[in-house]
């Protein structure tokens, strides 16, 4: 029989495994394929709201969406509205050839991709590879038990006592606050620490990534919307800014606003109230404002590409969290913890690190900082079978020093190869988008790699 004809899923044999399909109400009567897909039945959803009760129901957190570029938007509100949801994107055409929105989005926001008709083998791998994924991220996202230790901030060392100390104080007042630090350093704890801390901490902490909202939806999720103010708005909803009245809005990434955002975001701050998409009436927020950024925000004002008058409003209280490469105290402390969390959480055999794997966590640059310390340890106790984690568990095998072992160019460049590529996963927790985007270089590119050296996912 032909793989790649029109036959739902459902009809084929019973399958084990359920996992949502989305259908933009844009693209229908089409799709004109529904893909057979390996041991996988599919379940169809049109509002975000359904996905809680079917989760219950033994359906895994993963779906398949038709997307096309004229229901790119609807696509991209759907994404929004269901976070927890690894979503696999089903592709009429040529992507190489879809327009620059679309394979952003496709790049950025979802799992992964693949032309319809699809092959339903390989998507049954995707969506098996989403599935597990999606475990581990709701595992860290669910975070510590409520009252853990990991509720505040872990670390002994000079700079992160520091680092406390500016928390605590800046916690008692009311001003702004700007976060400055690398990628994964901690400032989205750093802002839970000080809404915790502060007189706002029965209220809500709301925290909003601008850099994952598409441009074209940051308003309506930062203002909220009225009922019809846009195709798809079936009710009112309230934007992350309302939701934070009363407690703490947390902004990470908000040099990735654009200047017309930041502008409608600078209003809100002087103002105190914001207006619905679509609608007239001014709302009175009451917000304590966090913002967050790795950006080296003086620099993107001289270039233009941050408003002055905003970054004056956001800097009034400054806070700076070091990387972890200048707090290597701290490392040992973290490392066993997160080891020691993964044991309980998930079963994992490994409950401590080798002495050389100890050495190897110590003398690593750590550039994706404690995110990636997070991921590496993840990986090398979901993936041993053993007490003892060694530094090849944690992909930090000693380096070949090639003075001593000489070695070709073409071995020395299939060894740094390897290195960026194996970096590159662990920052972005196996992401394959996101990790080939991080290296500048194209999807096709990157899965032409790993299966060159070796390193299938
Ligand atoms: N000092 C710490 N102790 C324990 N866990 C930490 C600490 N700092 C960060 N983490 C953990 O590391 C992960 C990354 O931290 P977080 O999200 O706060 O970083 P971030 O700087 O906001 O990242 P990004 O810049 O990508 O938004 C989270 O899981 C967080 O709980």
């Amino acid at each position: 029989m032909e793989r790649h004809q029109a036959l739902t899923a459902s009809e084929s044999t019973p399958a084990p495994y359920r996992a949502f399909s989305f259908v933009p109400e844009g693209a229908r009567p089409e799709p004109r394929f529904e893909p057979v897909i390996d041991q996988w039945s599919l379940t169809p959803v049109s509002r975000a709201a359904e996905i809680d009760a079917l989760l219950a129901d033994g359906v895994f957190p993963v779906g398949v969406m038709w997307v096309r570029h004229d229901t790119l938007e609807e696509c991209q509100r759907f994404l929004m509205a269901t976070e927890g949801v690894e979503w696999i994107a089903l592709v009429e055409g040529d992507v190489w050839q879809a327009g620059e929105a679309l394979r952003r989005t496709l790049a950025t926001a979802f799992f992964d991709f693949h032309t319809l008709p699809a092959d339903g083998p390989r998507l049954a791998l995707s969506l098996g590879h989403a599935a597990g994924m999606a475990r581990l991220r709701s595992s860290l996202r669910a975070g510590p038990a409520s009252g853990g230790p990991e509720a505040a901030i872990l670390g002994d060392s000079p700079p992160i006592r520091a680092l406390r100390r500016d928390l605590y104080k800046v916690a008692g007042h009311d001003a702004t606050v700007l976060i400055r630090g690398e990628s994964g350093s901690g400032k989205e704890l750093a802002a839970r620490e000080i809404h915790n801390a502060s007189p706002r901490a029965e209220g809500s902490f709301v925290a909003v990534n601008c850099g994952a909202i598409p441009d074209n939806l940051v308003q309506s999720e930062l203002f909220g919307h009225e009922r019809g103010a846009f195709t798809g708005a079936h009710q009112r909803r309230r934007g992350h800014l309302e939701l934070a009245d009363g407690g703490t809005i947390f902004l990470d990434e908000v040099a990735e606003l654009s200047l017309e955002h930041q502008v409608n975001l600078l209003r809100v701050l002087e103002e105190r109230t914001l207006v619905r998409v679509g609608g007239t009436e001014r709302i009175p927020v009451d917000m304590r404002v966090v913002a967050a950024t790795h950006v080296d925000l003086e620099r993107a004002v001289a270039e233009g590409r941050f408003r002055e008058d905003l970054f004056y409003r956001l800097n009034v209280l400054p806070i700076e969290v070091p990387p972890l490469r200048a707090r290597a105290g701290d490392i040992e402390q973290l490392a066993r913890h997160f080891l020691e969390r993964f044991h309980h959480e998930q079963g994992t055999a490994a409950r401590a690190f080798s002495a050389q794997a100890l050495g190897a966590l110590k003398r690593h640059d750590w550039p994706g900082n404690i995110r990636e310390l997070l991921n590496r340890i993840q990986r090398a106790a979901v993936m041993s079978d053993h007490r003892l984690l060694t530094p090849a568990d944690l992909g930090l095998e000693a380096r070949r020093l090639p003075w001593r072992d000489l070695e070709t160019l073409e071995q020395a460049r299939t060894r740094a190869e390897r290195d960026a590529v194996q970096a590159a996963l662990v920052r972005c927790g196996n992401n394959v988008s996101e990790a080939s985007r991080q290296l500048g270089v194209a999807r096709v590119t990157l899965y032409r790699l790993l299966e060159r050296l070796n390193l299938q996912q």
